[in-house]
């Protein structure tokens, strides 16, 4: 499709090619001050005022037809024509963003590092932009579009993280679409090293990337596509606070106005219209947010499997300030609460879609035809997991629903990577609702969230492995997987980034990729190097330590090596390849010290007796957890005979719904059981690991 050795996908081949994670987050974060009377039907004709939107009389110049345009409470998800059509060439939006209005750090930017909560789009940036209309240019240039782009975006440290002096641990290099995370890790003689993981993307995104940047970067080239039937999807993951809402909140209306500039112009008098739904994922239930969340919506399947959520709303927009007003209002609704690393935290997956659709014989009183939809998912954070243990019950619910969905996700991209017939789309609600937007021609945009800061180096680089299985599924499965870079750097020529072969997404997208520039020359992009304070180009020494990536054995294997306790910390050669000096930020004196010290090599040959105490107990621990994963694995495949006896009974004539709810609902309560309980244990492992300072490969 993309060319490139790109996979192809057809319809039998579900694409599923989004990670995922999840967040929390606002697209908008108060309450429009519109509300629409209740039980009205909202119409929007153009130009919407929001009096219009208040649902009171019609104004004046509207059609019937267009009085009329709420869906019919039944949106069948599938209904799109899912012909795969052969690539294509879309019309770029227009040349440069800037050139029409979109000015850096205005609009919905936020240009605020100090992290204020609400943020709220200037409305005068928002009439203002709606004149873009008439400024739209006739020249149109063609742009291909990649079938899966994975982006990183790096948020900055925050106030929190910079009181408790945590180190940036990222550095990205725009050029070469490549970030390194340099994570402190500890020997089991608790000596310290820094290990280096390198990434390459299809495009990273350092702190000083705008709002506006990112949508050019990310959405922008796919809008014009949903004019020729395809689904583009684009999805934010990350660990909670990492910045996925904040990336989220301004893409849907950004995206509208390209949507409303195409309707307007280069798809003038052609029959398209524009729809709005919002939806939540809540506890595995689907609530609308432009209807208050006011009832439960249910998703059923007809006969053709096609998935329809009963009872969404969808409103018909046409100006860039209803559509606003949409979002802000679902948005407000929205189910948030707390996490450690975030105050207002969501608590469920938003599902923002703007679906295009066409009138059929140019007649307003048939139902219009559905075209193309590009959705936003703002997911809930991907560490949520950890709730399941330290919470209350609510939370510890939540936590629950959320992992079963993050566990589905997994599930699907897993069975995709392995081109496997079967997708298990079935898993969760997100998975199920968001089928339709992965098979057939789509598109997809993974924004992957990371925060700089030592304390989340965990977490980042489990969003980084993500975003980086992904990828692989775009380019067949080669993608470069993150290493402990020990033999990769040491085969490779100096600069190991090079030897990379860039991701099909950025070959099929090269003219996007001299983009991810922004607009501007790469000479202006690039971040001037601060002078190095402390450059941490470790003195080549022999490698003695091997590391284990296999989960089970860890310290069974090293103590087998003779390397528990080791006798003298050495560091591999490679985490710092000679002929690349890495220069990191030391922000005060105390922190250099801090770096330099961690560098160091201690020499003290630890006492057998000391050193074992502790990796005993943690030995068997591993040993407990390991049995438990086994009798986990047991009892999911009892679970599976008994699904397919379910639905073997289930084909059969004359079964009793009733029976099979009950069995159903009795096996996907003892799978989802299953799952937290391992969860538990394992974080359990984890915090143990970390109270005796041992960081394992994840
Ligand atoms: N690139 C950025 N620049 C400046 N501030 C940012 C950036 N990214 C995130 N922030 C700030 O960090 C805080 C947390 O961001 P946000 O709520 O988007 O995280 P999240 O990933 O959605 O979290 P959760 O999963 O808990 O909902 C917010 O105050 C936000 O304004």
């Amino acid at each position: 499709m993309n060319g490139g050795g790109r996979r192809r996908y057809s319809s039998e081949q579900l694409l599923f090619d989004a990670p995922a994670n999840a967040g929390a987050g606002r697209w908008a974060q108060q309450r429009g001050g519109v509300r629409r009377g209740d039980g009205e039907i909202f119409v929007s004709v153009e130009p919407a005022t929001p009096a219009r939107l208040r649902g009171g009389d019609g104004a004046a110049g509207e059609s019937p037809g267009q009085r009329q345009q709420l869906s019919p409470g039944l949106l069948d998800l599938h209904a799109f024509d899912t012909e795969l059509i052969p690539d294509f060439q879309v019309p770029a939006m227009y040349d440069g963003a800037q050139k029409f209005g979109y000015a850096h750090g205005g609009g919905f930017d936020d240009p605020d590092m100090s992290f204020a909560a609400n943020k709220q789009m200037s409305k005068s940036t928002v009439f203002a932009e709606s004149n873009y209309l008439k400024a739209f240019p006739e020249k149109e240039k063609a742009a291909p579009v990649a079938k899966i782009k994975v982006v990183v975006r790096k948020r900055p440290l925050n106030k929190k993280e910079i009181t408790k002096k945590e180190e940036d641990i990222i550095d990205i290099e725009q050029r070469s679409n490549s970030l390194t995370v340099h994570e402190t890790k500890l020997k089991v003689d608790l000596t310290e090293y820094v290990e280096k993981h390198e990434f390459v993307f299809d495009a990273v995104l350092d702190e000083d990337v705008s709002n506006d940047e990112v949508y050019r970067e990310t959405v922008e080239p796919v809008v014009p596509a949903i004019f020729n039937r395809t689904k583009a999807t684009c999805f934010a993951y990350g660990q909670t606070g990492s910045g996925k809402t904040y990336t989220m909140r301004p893409l849907p209306l950004k995206a509208s106005q390209d949507i409303l500039r195409l309707m307007h112009h280069t798809y003038r008098n052609q029959g398209f219209q524009l729809f709005v739904s919002f939806f939540e994922i809540y506890g595995g239930k689907l609530f609308d947010l432009l209807n208050d969340r006011r009832c439960k919506l249910c998703m059923r399947e007809d006969g053709k499997q096609k998935v329809c959520i009963v009872g969404l709303q969808e409103y018909r927009v046409s100006d860039v300030e209803t559509i606003q007003e949409l979002i802000e209002r679902g948005s407000a609704t929205r189910s948030t609460g707390t996490t450690g690393a975030n105050e207002e935290s969501s608590r469920s997956h938003a599902i923002l879609q703007l679906a295009i659709k066409k009138r059929v014989d140019g007649n307003d009183s048939k139902p219009p035809r559905p075209v193309g939809k590009l959705s936003f998912i703002d997911l809930a954070g991907s560490e949520r997991g950890a709730d399941t243990t330290d919470n209350d019950k609510q939370t510890r619910i939540e936590g629950a629903e959320i992992n079963k969905s993050l566990l589905a996700l997994k599930e699907c991209i897993r069975a995709l990577d392995n081109d496997q017939t079967h997708i298990p789309f079935r898993g969760s609600k997100l998975t199920e609702v968001l089928r339709d937007s992965f098979i057939g021609d789509s598109r997809t945009v993974m924004i992957s969230c990371i925060s700089p800061s030592s304390g989340s180096c965990e977490h980042t680089l489990n969003t980084l492995r993500y975003a980086d299985r992904v990828k692989s599924l775009s380019k067949g499965g080669n993608a470069k997987k993150d290493l402990p870079l020990a033999a990769p750097l040491r085969e490779s020529s100096p600069s190991p980034m090079c030897s990379v072969v860039p991701s099909s997404a950025s070959d099929v997208m090269n003219d996007i990729t001299e983009r991810s520039n922004f607009g501007w020359p790469k000479q202006q992009y690039v971040k001037e190097q601060p002078a190095p304070t402390f450059v941490d180009r470790l003195p080549k020494v022999k490698e003695s330590v091997e590391f284990s990536s296999s989960n089970g054995g860890y310290f069974k294997e090293q103590r087998s090596k003779g390397n528990v306790p080791p006798n003298v910390a050495e560091v591999p050669d490679t985490m710092y390849p000679q002929g690349r000096q890495q220069v990191r930020k030391a922000k005060d004196p105390a922190l250099e010290l801090n770096m330099r010290s961690s560098m160091a090599y201690p020499t003290r040959r630890a006492e057998p007796d000391e050193e074992d105490e502790p990796l005993n107990d943690l030995l068997e621990e591993e040993e407990d957890l390991v049995s438990a994963h086994r009798k986990q694995v047991e009892e999911t495949l009892d679970i599976l005979r008994e699904e397919m006896n379910l639905l073997g009974e289930a084909d059969q004539p004359g079964n009793q719904l009733d029976d099979y709810i009950a069995r159903l609902s009795g096996v996907l309560s003892q799978k989802a059981a299953g799952i937290v309980d391992l969860q538990a244990r394992l974080e359990q492992f984890q915090r143990r690991l970390n109270e005796n300072n041992v960081l394992l490969y994840a």
